[in-house]
């Protein structure tokens, strides 16, 4: 057997052109475009490609760019200034803090200072909050991405069981939280560093989320045949980009979301798809 496409490429360009029309929509209400804003601090290669890439995003869809680029050595009050800067200013429909800051930065008071309405990565510990209430709120860009591309695979959720591998913040830990809902109804084991037996609990997966950041972790003989496998994990090797699912893994699994063109694609159309909900809201507020 060899894995069906998750294909996340494509999914978000379809995502991106379903947007385009209701960007269209908002725009004409409002008379005002779309903003995303982006903070970048320090010359993290990475960090600016992802960065240049959202923005890319938003040309196609219509979404106005507002980027602020701050030095490596920016003190924690010229971050917090710019983040009041973008909280007042009325062309920035939504915006992300760049992740991770350099380390002389308190990013949670960084966070923390944004305006919830604003996130359009749903990492606001407001937005968190929410998604633990139940209470409608812009959701983590990846997990929901992954919930996106499973559902327009037709892969069933309901009853499915859900092997998540990483605690991070961004994935791990919230990933569980939606799939749970009653309208996924997943069952979901978060496995971790700490984990015994890890092989064990991939084999009894359905789908399994490998976002550990640890480079071919998840190996074919591990999975349960048929599997639908989804690769979060990103490591920069001499190699280049390498994630967690190891590529023999596609002989056995049923569905693949590859890295690239897998989760990384439906995380950037998620995030535009905050800012488009965020400039409706504002629309109906009209
Ligand atoms: N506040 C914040 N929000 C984020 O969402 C955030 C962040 N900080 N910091 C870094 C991580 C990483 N991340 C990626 C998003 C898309 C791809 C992506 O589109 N990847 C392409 C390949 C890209 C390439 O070739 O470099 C793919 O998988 O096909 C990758 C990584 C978002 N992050």
């Amino acid at each position: 057997m060899t894995a069906q496409l998750l294909d996340g490429k494509a999914t978000a360009a379809a995502i991106r052109q379903e947007l385009a029309e209701r960007v269209a929509k908002s725009t004409a209400i409002t008379g005002r475009a779309p903003g995303l804003g982006t903070v970048l601090v320090g010359d993290d290669p990475g960090s600016h490609a992802y960065v240049g890439g959202k923005h890319r995003d938003c040309a196609q869809v219509g979404i106005a760019s507002l980027r602020r680029e701050l030095p490596a050595d920016a003190s924690q009050q010229q971050v917090e200034e710019t983040i009041d800067e973008l909280n007042a200013d009325p062309a920035c429909t939504g915006y992300i803090v760049q992740l991770p800051l350099p380390r002389h930065l308190d990013a949670s008071a960084v966070l923390e200072r944004m305006d919830p309405a604003k996130d359009a990565d749903g990492l606001h510990p407001v937005n968190l909050g929410r998604l633990v209430l139940g209470v409608e709120a812009p959701l983590p860009c990846t997990p929901r991405g992954i919930v996106e591309l499973l559902r327009r695979h037709d892969v069933p959720l309901t009853g499915a069981r859900v092997c998540v591998i990483g605690r991070g913040v961004t994935v791990g830990r919230p990933i569980g939280l939606l799939l749970t809902r009653r309208s996924e109804n997943a069952t979901v084991t978060l496995c971790h560093t700490g984990t015994k037996g890890l092989a064990w609990h991939v084999r009894e997966a359905d789908i399994v989320v490998a976002a550990a950041g640890s480079p071919g972790l998840i190996t074919k003989d591990m999975l349960r045949p048929g599997a639908a496998v989804l690769d979060v994990g990103i490591t920069r090797t001499d190699r280049g980009l390498v994630g967690d699912i190891h590529p023999d893994a596609a002989q056995v699994a049923g569905w693949l979301a590859p890295m690239p063109g897998g989760v990384g694609p439906m995380t950037r159309a998620m995030l535009l798809t905050h800012v488009v909900e965020a400039a409706e809201r504002n629309a109906n507020a009209v």
